[in-house]
Parts: structure tokens; C-alpha cells; sequence
């Protein structure tokens, strides 16, 4: 569901984070002013064009030359013409400079957000998210194309109008002014409070609708209970307040357009009669008079008009508070290129290690623990469901800060490495292995964007992924993913195991998928698996007895800790070990 836009009140605070956004618009600060300058002419020749038709009517009704006739015309033509040009490349300005800023707006949120550390996207939903580079950044879109200038346009209209006004007939315009601008007022109040309860009245209809799909969908359950009657008057509880809404709604309906005729065409006779009082003791001419009401609906509708602009600009007051959010986030030192600086041999360690997840601090999921795994050691790790498994992982690529102990690789703690360094020697083959939706070379060339083609075949040889590849007519360049080949699940672990090889990482992270594979394909992962294991530390987390066995260290964990270590030999001599209990059901959690 879309959010409800956020609607600050304009404080000079939010406008000050509106002006942070502006070393955006910065580098087409010029074009930006040249725009304004457009704007300005154009709205000044649309202010001039009651003028002229006064003067036509004027020359129409024989109170100047009728020579004037024509050439008032000419200058009016001349009047559209300029403002047709001005409008067209002020537009044409504003919208170039307002997409290459929002460009950059959003190169840069989704930079920054990027690199922002994973405690960040655990307290957040991925919608949220979401919207605020798509909604937030389209809003101040509007705001910049449309509302700034509309707010200037109405600003000039109502200020040169005025001026205009008071030079034509000053009596008149202080007339028309004590009661134009109130009655403007008044009828935006007016419509917005109307607007307000017409949404109520969508609010409660939503509400009564939901009564009656719950109900069809659980009819099993409304009879079962012979809760007929109850649902009956549920229903009718809700559509009785709609209708009373909705008679509400009507009754303001009914008393705004009596408003509307009465104060606002009203106000337009108060001033016409005015205007003719005044020309009949010759204070004013026809034409003039003309042109004042003319000014006058100009001015009125201006008025108006800026009650959007004010709702647009704080819904982007609004939009701009929720980047500034991201965008003053601190991020990971994550460093975007180069290589590897501090090569690591795959030797790692935990000193008892404690961990709370930054989003639930109150559950600590992680208590000393300790281990050490040599380079080119297989570490499993196993253990019921929660035990904290996918957690060690996490740590171990540095995810999260940790509340006690130390991680160290070499010998040196996991913090004298610089953290790309450590990312870029590491490599995950997960669970639910997950692909882009691209061809299946950029899957594989995931694991190094930079790989040739021969690289990307070999690795897809050694991850058994070769033949079924082939199999496909276009091959490397098959679209996998939603608009493409859907692969089974043995043929993605593939995919993701071609994508480790390219990395060949010093540390390998495979999270065994617990969804059982057909024989043949699961005999293909296993012996790619164990071709990409061998040379490399690998740290598995293990759903299946079989494929451990042969595991340098098997940590056992439970409830946050590591209960058991030792290999499978040693494991299985212990009477009452968890491990041997576990392996008794072949099924590791
Ligand atoms: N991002 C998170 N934020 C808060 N709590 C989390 C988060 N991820 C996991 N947890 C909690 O930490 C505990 C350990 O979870 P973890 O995923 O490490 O267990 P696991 O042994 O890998 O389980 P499984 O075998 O089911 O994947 C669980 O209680 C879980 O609810």
C-alpha cells in the first residue's frame, strides 16, 4: 500500500533542509537562474494582457481612437507570441535541470544507502526503503518542475497584479482587496475540510467492504458458528456510519456551492458594482474596469493556488527529511575499488565472542564462543534451528559489530583489516541462492565482474554447471531470473557455486540448502562443493550428517552457544553428546 505522504509544518528549519539538497542543482545553478529569468518575462507578459484588452474594449467602445483596434490587437499577438517562446524554453530549462539534479539526488542516495551496514537495513522494511527513492525523489520532482514555479508565477500575478490595479483605480483595488483574498481564504478552508470527510467516508466504505470479504472467505466458520445475525449487524453497524457520513459530506457539499455562488460571484458583483458607481461619476473607464475584473479572477485564482503549492512543499519538506535520514546515516568503510591490499591465509578464530542483534537488544543470540580454524580447514556447524548459526557467519563477514570478544584472521584481529579486504577474500554459496535477473554470465561473473569469458566457462566447468548451461540454446546469455528460465534448485546452487570459484576467496561460507535435491543433482553440488573446498578454509553450515563427516572441526551449538566441538569420530564417542543424538535422526536442524 502506498504510504501516506509525510506533511510536515513549514518551519524555517525545513526549509533550510530543503536548501542541503541544493548542492544537487548546484553545477546548473546558471541554467536555474536563466529559467527564472524566463519565468519572470513570461508571467510578466501574461500580466500585461488584461491591460490590452481593456484598452481593446476601450478602442471597441469608442472611448479612444478605433486606429488603437488594431494595433492593441497586434501587440496582444505579440504579447502570446513572447510568452509562448518564454514558456516554452522556460519549461524546457526547468525540466533539464530538474532531471539531471534528481539524477544526481538519486545516484547519491542509493550510493550512500548501499554501503550502509546491515545493522541499518535489519531495523528497516525493504518498502520503506524503497519509496523513498522512488516516492520522496519524485515529489520533490513536482515540486521542482511545477510547484517552484507555479509559487513564483502566482507570487508575480498577485504582486504585479496588484500594482497594476492600484495605479488603474486605487479605490476600487482597496475594495476588491478587503474582500477578494478573504473570501479566497475561506473557500480553501472550506474545501479542504469537505476533502477531509469525503476521505473518512472511503475509510469507513473500506472498512464495511472488509466485513464482507472476511466473511465470504471464513463462510465456513460464520456458519459453523450460526454467527449470521452477528455478522448482519456488523455490516450494518458500518454501512450506517458510512451513510451518515456521506450525509455529512453532502451537507457541507451543498453549503460550499452555495458559498461558491454566493462569496465568490458575489464578491465579483460587489466589485463590478463598485467598478460601475465608480464609472458613472468618471472616475473609471470602460476598458479599465474590464481589465479590473479580469485582474481580479486573476488574482483570486492565484490566491487559491497557492494552497497546493504550500501542500507541495511540505510534502517535500517531508520527502526531503526522509533522505536526509539515509543520507546522514554513517556508512561502512567500505572501500568501492582497488584490490587486495592484506592477503590472508584463511586461518580464523573466534575469542569468546558475545552478540545481540542491534534490532533486539534485549536477546543475546550469541555467548562465548570460541574456535579456531586453521587455513584450509572444513569447520560445520551444526545445531537446531535458532541455535545462532547463520549468526557466526554474519560476524565472520563482519556484518554487525560485536558486544564482547574478539574475531581474529592470522592472528591479528578481524579490525586492523581494512573491511572490503576481508569482504573481497571471502566467498557465500547460500541457502537460498539468489540471481539477478540477467543472463546467466552476469550471475557467475558476480563473483568477479571483471572476469573474461574463459574464466567465467572454467568456473562454470568446475561448478558442474557447464553441461546444463550448454544445454540452454543461447547458452552463457540466457535470461534466468523472473523474465527468464526459471532453474531448479540444484541448477541455481551451481549458478552460485561458478559464482565462488570466479572469487576464489581464502574463506569459503556455504549454508547447506535444507531442501533435499533429486540424487543426481544433489551427488553434481556435493562434488563441485567439495572441488571448491579443497585449498580454502570453509566454514558449512550443515543440515545433512553425510556430507560433514569428513569436517577438521564440527561445532555443535545450541541455544547461542558451542555445546560440542570436536571431529565426527570424536563427536560419536560420547554417549550423551547432542551431536550423536542429532545424528541418530540425520537431521541436523
Ligand atoms: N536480523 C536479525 N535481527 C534480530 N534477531 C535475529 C536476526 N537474525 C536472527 N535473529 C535471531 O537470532 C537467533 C539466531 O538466529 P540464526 O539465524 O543465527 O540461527 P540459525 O542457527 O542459523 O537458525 P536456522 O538453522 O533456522 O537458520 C534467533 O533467535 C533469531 O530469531
Amino acid at each position: 500500500m502506498e504510504q501516506a505522504a509525510k506533511k510536515p509544518r513549514i518551519t524555517t528549519s525545513g526549509l533550510k533542509k530543503l536548501t542541503r539538497l541544493y548542492q544537487y542543482a548546484k553545477p546548473y545553478r546558471w541554467q536555474f537562474s536563466l529559467g527564472l529569468l524566463l519565468l519572470f518575462l513570461s508571467s510578466s507578459a501574461t500580466l500585461l494582457f488584461p491591460a490590452m484588452l481593456g484598452r481593446l474594449v476601450n478602442a471597441g467602445m469608442g472611448v479612444t481612437a478605433v486606429s488603437q483596434i488594431n494595433q492593441t490587437a497586434l501587440i496582444l499577438v505579440g504579447l502570446l507570441v513572447a510568452q509562448a517562446t518564454f514558456s516554452f524554453f522556460r519549461i524546457n530549462i526547468f525540466v533539464n535541470v530538474t532531471e539531471k539534479t534528481l539524477a544526481s539526488l538519486r545516484q547519491a542516495t542509493y550510493a550512500h544507502l548501499i554501503r550502509l551496514p546491515m545493522k541499518f537495513f535489519s531495523e528497516r522494511r525493504v518498502g520503506e526503503l524503497n519509496s523513498r527513492i522512488s516516492a520522496d525523489i519524485s515529489q520533490l520532482q513536482s515540486t521542482f518542475t511545477t510547484s517552484l514555479a507555479e509559487l513564483i508565477r502566482q507570487l508575480i500575478m498577485i504582486i504585479g497584479g496588484i500594482v497594476l490595479l492600484l495605479l488603474t483605480s486605487w479605490k476600487l483595488t482597496v475594495f476588491m482587496l478587503a474582500i477578494i483574498p478573504v473570501i479566497c481564504v475561506v473557500a480553501v478552508v472550506f474545501g479542504k475540510s469537505v476533502r477531509k470527510f469525503s476521505k473518512q467516508a472511503q475509510g469507513q466504505v473500506a472498512d464495511s467492504n472488509t466485513i464482507v470479504e472476511e466473511t465470504l472467505q471464513g463462510i465456513f466458520n460464520v456458519k459453523a458458528f450460526a454467527n449470521e445475525l452477528f455478522e448482519i449487524n456488523r455490516y450494518k453497524k458500518k454501512t450506517d456510519e458510512v451513510a451518515r457520513t456521506g450525509m455529512r459530506v453532502g451537507k457541507y457539499q451543498g453549503v460550499f456551492a452555495s458559498f461558491i455562488i454566493l462569496g465568490l460571484f458575489g464578491a465579483m458583483v460587489a466589485v463590478i458594482w463598485r467598478g460601475a458607481l465608480l464609472m458613472a461619476s468618471g472616475d473609471l473607464l470602460i476598458g479599465p474596469l474590464f481589465s479590473f475584473v479580469v485582474y481580479t479572477g486573476f488574482i483570486g485564482g492565484s490566491i487559491s493556488g497557492l494552497a497546493d503549492i504550500y501542500s507541495s512543499l511540505q510534502k517535500s519538506i517531508g520527502a526531503t527529511e526522509n533522505l536526509l535520514e539515509i543520507l546522514d546515516e554513517p556508512i561502512e568503510p567500505i572501500e568501492l575499488e582497488g584490490g587486495i591490499k592484506q592477503p590472508i591465509t584463511g586461518e580464523v578464530a573466534f575469542h569468546n565472542v558475545s552478540f545481540r542483534y542491534p534490532s533486539r537488544k534485549d536477546i543475546s543470540v550469541l555467548h562465548d564462543i570460541n574456535f579456531e580454524a586453521q587455513a584450509g580447514w572444513q569447520v560445520a556447524l551444526v545445531g537446531p534451528s535458532g541455535a545462532g548459526k547463520s549468526t557466526v557467519v554474519s560476524l565472520l563477514l563482519r556484518f554487525y559489530d560485536l558486544e564482547a570478544g574478539q574475531i581474529t584472521f592470522d592472528g591479528q584481529p578481524a579490525a586492523s583489516f581494512d573491511l572490503s579486504d576481508l569482504r573481497r577474500q571471502m566467498a557465500v554459496v547460500p541457502q537460498d541462492v539468489f540471481l539477478f535477473g540477467g543472463t546467466i554470465r552476469e550471475n557467475i561473473a558476480y563473483g568477479d565482474t571483471s572476469a573474461p569469458e574463459a574464466a567465467i566457462i572454467d568456473a562454470a566447468k568446475k561448478a558442474n554447471a557447464w553441461d546444463f548451461i550448454q544445454g540452454f540454446p543461447e547458452g552463457l546469455d540466457t535470461v534466468v531470473g523472473e523474465r527468464g528460465v526459471q532453474l531448479s534448485g540444484g541448477q541455481r546452487q551451481r549458478i552460485a557455486i561458478a559464482r565462488a570459484v570466479l572469487k576464489d576467496p581464502k574463506i569459503l561460507i556455504l549454508d547447506e540448502a535444507t531442501s533435499a535435491l533429486d540424487s543426481e543433482s544433489e551427488r553434481l553440488v556435493q562434488d563441485a562443493l567439495e572441488k571448491l573446498m579443497k585449498g580454502r578454509t570453509s566454514i558449512v553450515i550443515a543440515h545433512r550428517l553425510s556430507t560433514i563427516r569428513n569436517s577438521d572441526l564440527i561445532l555443535v551449538m545450541d541455544k547461542g552457544t558451542i555445546v560440542e566441538g570436536g571431529t565426527h569420530e570424536e563427536l560419536m564417542m560420547k554417549d550423551e553428546g547432542l551431536y550423536k543424538g542429532l545424528g541418530e535422526l540425520q537431521f541436523l536442524g
